[in-house]
């Protein structure tokens, strides 16, 4: 990167940690999930793409498979990224929660502001991105960007064999429950505080802020920042891939 074409320390750059360390149970056998193709290119370089699409955005720490550093090291030069961001790889640990703490760890000082993406979710539109920064930049310690639900929840008393009947014991006034997606965006020292005080059993690293009574505030999300965690998810992803060469025009 260029002196001229980084943004300045007083800018509050800001750093992405994207966890790309898990195998992908629920997407069946293969290649570890982050490897696998999209339209032809790896679900991570999609992910890393999206996230450095945004100008705020400086450094991404990539949280590679364990064991596959080396190999997305060298898919990350192999594949055109932006010249302004610089890039990072660390190997990742057996949870997520332990994946982004590594990536922390790997952090420089002069970040104030990190995102947490997961690889997951490798179409984020950059305006999400930009709406979760300028709200931690607007001092929030934390945000998520979130979407209203389409089905109605219930909570069940889960049962103990696979597929036997669950008693339902509540239904959540679905007005006030949202999705929440990823990146997530955290005041640095607040994000440290709460991997170093709170335990792993916990699906995002907000709930893990709001565990320290800290407040965490809800930004519209999208619906392409979706998940890519079962088949149909890669059928869903490729069909969004498809509808955007169509409108760039390709
Ligand atoms: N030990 C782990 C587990 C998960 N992740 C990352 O966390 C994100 C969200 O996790 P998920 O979608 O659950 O991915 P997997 O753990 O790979 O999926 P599964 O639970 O189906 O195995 C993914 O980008 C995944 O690579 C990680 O970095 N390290
Ligand atoms: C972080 C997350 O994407 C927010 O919705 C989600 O909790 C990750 O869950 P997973 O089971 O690790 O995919």
């Amino acid at each position: 990167m260029s002196d001229e074409s980084r943004p300045s320390p007083a800018s509050n750059p800001v750093a992405a940690v994207i966890p790309a360390a898990g195998r992908g149970v629920r997407l069946g056998p293969g290649a570890p999930k982050a490897l696998r193709a999209l339209n032809g290119t790896p679900m991570l370089i999609h992910a890393v793409r999206a996230l450095a699409a945004s100008r705020h955005v400086a450094l991404v720490i990539v949280v590679a498979p364990p064991d596959g550093a080396a190999e997305v090291k060298s898919l990350l030069d192999a594949h055109a990224l932006p010249d302004r961001t610089d890039f990072l790889v660390v190997p990742g640990g057996d949870s997520r929660q332990e994946s982004v703490r590594l990536g922390l760890d790997a952090l420089p000082p002069e970040y104030g502001i990190v995102l947490v993406h997961d690889a997951a979710r490798p179409l984020v539109p950059v305006d999400t991105v930009d709406a979760v920064i300028e709200a931690v930049r607007d001092g929030a310690a934390a945000v998520v960007p979130a979407l209203p639900l389409a089905d109605t929840v219930k909570e069940v008393e889960p049962a103990a064999e696979p597929d036997a009947p669950e008693p339902v014991v509540a239904t959540p006034e679905r007005a006030r429950l949202r999705a929440v997606q990823t990146p997530q965006g955290f005041d640095r020292a607040t994000l440290v505080r709460a991997h170093e005080s709170v335990g792993d059993q916990v699906t995002d690293d907000a709930s893990m802020v709001e565990q320290l009574g800290v407040t965490v505030v809800a930004v519209p999300g999208h619906e392409e920042a979706f998940k890519v965690t079962r088949p149909l998810d890669l059928v869903l992803a490729e069909a969004v891939l498809a509808r955007r060469r169509l409108n760039d025009g390709f």
